[in-house]
């Protein structure tokens, strides 16, 4: 695994403030992830997640610092960074394979009409709409629409998967089969994934790292929780892994209270060496943000 296949460098967000002056959304926030990895993002309303997905995607630019994906500084948007919204922003008058097969287009300008129908029937096939290829987005369920939208979004074979709350408007069965199958996907094809959450649950299914945002404005990255629990982990059994408990309740105690109190609690904070946490039975220790894969002397957490 790569260290840095995704490397957040000291970026900043200000808009122009009431006042004349201007406001941060966040400042010199530093972010990294390794090839293969699945990262969520929790964290309150307004402390800029979604800025740092569109920052990430090239839908937007931060006021300062720089993003480098596979070794290269991004400019703009581009199929590398395939982006799943909340809302699926399917092309209306396409047919499911119709919008899949746009997209196989897009990055592979000179396939014929054979293979781009191949190319994009696999991915139908992987997320489960086999039979619905022919259906318009009017003629589907929102789960259906948000799978046309994996599907799309995996088949540019990009680099990384950037998903903004993507199951957020499902009820609570077609959430689960949805995180089932974005899980079993990206395990099975080594994708690298970014995701933003507001359910702590999901985060604990889904994640191999877990980013802890503090409150804006000023917002800062605190901490990086890694995921405890083994890899071949069920949705349904979650729960009844010892550090389920531990590991839930670290990350809600945070969004409860510490996201609010951070910046008084911990002053000397480096946002370039974020601690990255491990849950164990009795106390969360700190590993060095540089040394997370291995196991570095035991530090409690103040909380
Ligand atoms: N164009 C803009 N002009 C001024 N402020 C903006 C603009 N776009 C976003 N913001 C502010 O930036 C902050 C971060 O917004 P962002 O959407 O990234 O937050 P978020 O953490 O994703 O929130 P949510 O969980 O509600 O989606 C918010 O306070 C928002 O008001």
């Amino acid at each position: 695994m790569t260290d840095k296949f995704i490397s957040i460098e000291a970026i900043a967000k200000r808009y122009p403030g009431a006042g004349g002056g201007e406001i941060a959304v966040f400042e010199n926030l530093w972010l990294s992830m390794g090839r293969g990895e699945f990262g969520c993002v929790i964290g309150h309303s307004g402390c800029g997640k979604t800025t740092v997905l569109n920052i990430l995607a090239g839908l937007d630019e931060p006021s300062e610092g720089t993003v480098i994906v596979d070794g290269q500084a991004i400019e703009g948007t581009s199929l590398d960074r395939a982006v799943i919204f909340q809302s699926h922003a399917l092309l209306p008058w396409r047919t499911v394979l119709g919008n899949v097969a746009y997209a196989v287009t897009s990055k592979w300008r000179d396939w014929d009409r054979a293979k781009v129908k191949a190319h994009a029937q696999t991915f139908i096939d992987l997320v489960g709409l086999t039979g619905a290829e022919h259906k318009r987005p009017s003629e589907l369920s929102g789960g259906m629409k948000q799978r046309v939208g994996i599907a799309r979004a995996l088949s540019i074979t990009p680099k990384i998967m950037l998903m903004d709350e993507p199951f957020s408007a499902l009820d609570a069965l077609t959430r689960g089969t949805l995180q089932d199958e974005v899980r079993r996907i990206c395990i099975e094809t080594g994708q690298t994934a970014f995701m933003i959450t507001h359910d702590v649950d999901e985060a604990i299914y889904l994640a191999d790292k877990i980013f802890l945002m503090t409150n804006g404005p000023g917002a800062v990255l605190a901490e990086i929780v890694e995921n405890p629990l083994p890899k071949d982990r069920g949705r349904a059994d979650l729960h009844r892994h010892p550090l389920y408990y531990a590991l839930r309740n670290h990350i809600v105690d945070f969004l409860v209270s510490r996201s609010k109190t951070f910046a008084a609690d911990v002053p000397g904070h480096d946002p370039r060496n974020v601690p990255v946490v491990r849950i164990g039975l009795n106390e969360p220790t700190i590993v060095s943000a540089s040394k997370a894969i291995e196991t570095g002397p035991a530090q409690a957490i103040a909380r």
